[in-house]
């Protein structure tokens, strides 16, 4: 059995980087492009170098393996300019400052003013960091729900769209934003768990959460009426909320990466029998008019998302901190009861289970529990 624990979540080293599945959107189609796994696929020269610790420990019969990701440093540069983003064409900001640029160390010209200059307090003083906003990584396009959590999680940050959640990830690794904010799981729809996968594949650390009241509108071009719908578009989750309406209506449901991509798919379009279930502000961005309001299966519906950065937060005593905690087991009898009496025997409550299926035949078990800062409790108990 394989343990990865603490207030983050730790990558083995083995499912570093998943597979880069781009669809590249074409900047003259939409108005927001939002970052690709293709645009960072090709700053993968600029990556950072993080280097992983490993501490193991043995209690009977089970043996437990930590692996924690610790300190980056080592950047070269992230003055990475791709056709398909603004994000990558802004000025560097004091943050970006921070990093080391090796294409001025490339150049032979003998313009010393020129050359990238030594670090100094300044750079590193916090009045620096706070003249640009937070840049935060999110699913979608601007209007997307998405777009609302990381703004709720970040208030004045900039928001950075990104076409699929892996693109975000891969953001914030590659530091081309500073944090991610991704739906975990919803009141209605359950959990995502395409984003539980990627943190095992990824190396950031959940250093959040916030929670969001999603209140769903159906929308049609201006003039458009509900009965004349014949097709709707929206995010699967977003389909899943609003099942009861959508069947009522009777008209046939598909699905696409995102709720404000959908609305700016049917403005796009211009079918007056196509429509798509989004935000009001989705509705506001694409100049589509709202057919219906609050058409969620259930009114108190809420989405979770997670507060994902580089650098893990160190749990305080003084209060709760909720620890997620994913561990693999390999088959046989009695394992998971075997895992559970880990948290059970030290009186640890666990308030979620997320059963994943893990490489190798593993199957992957993220637990999610509210306590005092439980992994320093497992730490002590067990070594
Ligand atoms: O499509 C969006 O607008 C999103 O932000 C994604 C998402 C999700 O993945 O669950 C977020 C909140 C809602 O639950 C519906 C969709």
């Amino acid at each position: 059995m394989a343990l990865y624990f603490g207030p983050a979540i730790l990558t083995p080293k083995s499912r570093k980087f998943g597979k880069l599945q781009s669809t590249e959107l074409d900047p003259n189609k939409f108005h927001h492009n939002p970052l690709s796994t293709a645009s960072i696929a090709k700053s993968r020269d600029s990556a950072f170098v993080y280097n992983a610790e490993k501490i193991s420990w043995s209690i009977p019969k089970v043996s437990i393996c930590v692996q924690m990701i610790g300190a980056h440093q080592q950047s070269t540069s992230v003055s990475v300019r791709s056709q398909w983003t603004g994000l990558l064409e802004h000025e560097h900001t004091p943050w970006d400052a921070l990093t080391v640029s090796n294409t001025h160390a490339m150049t032979t010209s003998c313009d010393v003013l020129s050359l990238t200059k030594p670090l100094s307090v300044t750079n590193c003083s916090n009045k620096a960091r706070h003249t640009s906003p937070l840049r935060v990584a999110y699913q979608g396009v601007p209007g997307a729900y998405s777009e609302a959590a990381a703004s709720k999680a970040y208030p004045n940050c900039e928001a950075v769209p990104c076409d699929q959640f892996e693109a975000a990830f891969e953001a914030v690794e590659l530091w081309l934003v500073d944090r991610a904010v991704l739906p975990a799981e919803n009141s209605l729809g359950g959990s995502i768990h395409r984003n539980y996968d990627l943190l095992l594949r990824h190396r950031l650390h959940i250093v959040g959460e916030v929670q969001l009241a999603v209140h769903h509108c159906l929308l049609g071009l201006p003039g458009a009426k509900k009965e004349d719908l014949c097709r709707v578009l929206s995010h699967p989750q977003a389909l899943a909320q609003c099942e009861n309406t959508l069947v009522k209506l009777g008209v046939a449901r598909e699905a696409v990466d995102d709720t404000a991509g959908a609305a700016q798919f049917v403005a796009t379009l211009n079918h007056m029998d196509t429509g798509a279930v989004a935000s009001s502000r989705a509705a506001e961005i694409y100049g589509l008019d709202i057919l219906a309001d609050g058409i969620q299966d259930d009114l108190d519906n809420v989405t979770r998302f997670l507060m994902l950065a580089r650098e893990p937060i160190i749990p305080r005593n003084d209060r709760p901190f909720k620890t997620s905690i994913v561990f693999s087991l390999e088959e046989g009898p009695g394992v998971l009861f075997k895992a559970l009496a880990v948290f059970a025997l030290r009186n640890i409550n666990l308030t979620k289970m997320i059963p994943t299926m893990g490489l190798q035949n593993t199957l992957t078990i993220f637990s999610i529990s509210i306590l005092k800062p439980q992994w320093r409790i497992l730490e002590h108990k067990m070594h």
